[in-house]
């Protein structure tokens, strides 16, 4: 099967595996686990990681990297793309470059390949249960914290800077003062969340988009079988001897975007990646685009019901409208 293509950074020049393996396992689950995962999608030919230090999947990660390499499974670290993300507690300007080597320690790396501002809002306490208290949750002073991602950049602690979860109005207004843009904006986006409005933005601005929740997160809290149940994509699946999972994740592939499902199964992570030799008809994608719109995760479902995540919220919803 082989290792994934690679797609265009943006205008960077540079690029980014089209498959990535998520990281989130819902319920969570052991360290040996993950690392028995990472391993089996090293082997199947993953070289791109998601994870972020809210998973407390970065050290099992790091373990794992450092074990393929010295099995020679992977010749070098260059070979790897691992993202990992700010968490919001450290969302300040000070706190931002001890961050991001707290990840390098736990990840055993001495560069992350991509670091992300991981949701667009501060929290000023850990965060030990949830819903969160409402004085908890802060805006991000988003000018002095890019500030510090730059940094992280110019350092060489990480060769890109992104976000996450970043609407429209966000990123217009990051990219009027920032000196190095955004590489990455990683959002939800599958067949049932399309985020029509911000691949048009992202794709005028450089801004390369990742897919989180690309199988609409089916068997964790956030998800549902919306996709993997769907009529509509079994019926093109069938026709096309796929199953329902590689239609959406070939979907979101021919939008020009990178997904990272994640699979901790070992036929379900090789399944995820075989996507590349076939397409989507015209007809087929046309059908996938009249699917109703259903966002999946949302910030106050995490958090509790405050009025100011309602706000980012409904800022986000406008972004997938068709
Ligand atoms: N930036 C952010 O705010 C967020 C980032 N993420 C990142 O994105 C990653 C992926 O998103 P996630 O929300 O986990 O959801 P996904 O859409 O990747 O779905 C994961 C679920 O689908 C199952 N699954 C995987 N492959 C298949 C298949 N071929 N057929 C049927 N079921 C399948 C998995 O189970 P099994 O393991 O048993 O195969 C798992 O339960 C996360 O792990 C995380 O790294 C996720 C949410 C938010
Ligand atoms: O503790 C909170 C969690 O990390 C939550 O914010 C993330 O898990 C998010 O849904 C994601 O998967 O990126």
């Amino acid at each position: 099967m082989g290792v994934a293509p690679e797609v265009p950074l943006g205008c960077s020049g540079k690029t980014i595996p089209a498959i990535g393996l998520g990281t989130v396992a819902d319920p969570r689950v052991d360290a040996e686990t993950t690392r028995a995962a990472v391993l089996e999608a090293i082997k199947a030919g993953y070289r791109h990681f998601d994870t972020a230090f809210a998973y407390g999947s970065e050290q099992p990660l790091g373990e794992t990297i450092a074990e393929a390499l010295s099995l020679g499974l992977v010749k070098s670290r260059d070979e790897f793309f691992i993202t990992t993300k700010l968490w919001c507690t450290f969302a300040e300007r000070d706190q931002i470059v001890s961050a991001i080597k707290m990840s390098l320690k736990n990840l055993q790396l001495d560069y992350i390949d991509m670091y992300l501002i991981h949701l667009p809002l501060r929290l000023t306490q850990q965060m030990t249960k949830t819903p969160v208290p409402k004085e908890a949750i802060k805006p991000l002073d988003i000018e002095s914290v890019w500030e510090a991602m730059e940094e992280c950049q110019n350092l060489g602690l990480t060769k890109g800077i992104g976000v996450s979860n970043f609407s429209c109005k966000m990123l217009a207004h990051l990219l009027s003062f920032a000196k190095i843009p955004p590489a990455v904006n990683q959002v939800e986006l599958n067949p049932f969340w399309r985020q029509k409005k911000l691949r048009e933005f992202c794709k005028q601005k450089g801004i390369h988009i990742t897919a989180y929740s690309p199988l609409g997160a089916n068997g964790t809290r956030w998800g549902d079988n919306r996709i993997v149940g769907c009529d509509v994509l079994n019926e093109i699946a069938k026709a096309k001897g796929k199953t329902t999972a590689q239609v959406s994740l070939r979907w979101v592939y021919e939008q020009g975007a990178s997904a990272i499902p994640k699979s901790f199964n070992k036929e379900r992570m090789r399944q995820n990646l075989d996507i590349f030799d076939w397409c989507l008809t015209e007809e087929e994608s046309h059908k996938i685009n009249q699917l109703p719109q259903r966002k999946g995760s949302t910030l106050t479902s995490i958090f509790g019901p405050h009025d100011f995540l309602l706000e980012i919220e409904a800022e986000l919803e406008q972004d997938s409208e068709a």
